[in-house]
């Protein structure tokens, strides 16, 4: 990679962060009181590669998980829990490019289908739930 960078030129790089949830089969949880697996992830555009510029992804998730600040520096960056409610939890991310600044996300776990109005769904309860947000990261002067 050359140390020269080119004036005047922005590169953008799409994301899609979020998670997908399911509900555990309730015999599998006798003596738990964890409702769901989940998984929060970080990709490029349907699923793309994003290690050509991203070089580690931090999840950082509630204290009450054990070694909550999860670190993952090859793709998938992804983490699977299980659990049995929704909070925010932060995503922060490094990039290849050591000039880049890092950035953090933040999400709100999503367990549970909402209705518009909302109200739990109670339509089909074996139905992955899905939570994903799009974002553009802007890279200038790229070298
Ligand atoms: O749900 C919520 N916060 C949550 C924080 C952590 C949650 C969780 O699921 N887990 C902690 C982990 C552990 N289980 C056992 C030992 S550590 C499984 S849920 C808030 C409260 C009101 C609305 N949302």
């Amino acid at each position: 990679m050359s140390s020269k960078r080119t004036k005047g030129v922005a590169v953008v790089y799409p994301i899609v962060y979020g998670n997908v949830a399911t509900l555990l089969p309730q015999k599998k949880v006798p003596d738990s009181d964890h409702t769901h697996r989940w998984t929060v992830s970080v990709k490029g555009l349907n699923g793309a590669d994003i290690s050509h510029f991203v070089k580690k992804v931090t999840f950082k998730l509630h204290e009450t998980y054990s070694n909550p600040v999860r670190v993952v520096e090859q793709q998938p960056f992804e983490i699977t829990e299980t659990g049995w409610g929704e909070f925010e939890l932060s995503i922060k991310l490094q990039f290849v490019e050591p000039s880049e600044k890092h950035v953090t996300l933040y999400h709100n776990l999503r367990l549970h289908p909402y209705e518009e109005d909302g109200s739990i769904s109670t339509a089909n309860k074996n139905k992955p739930v899905q939570s994903f947000q799009y974002e553009e990261l802007v890279f200038t002067d790229p070298s």
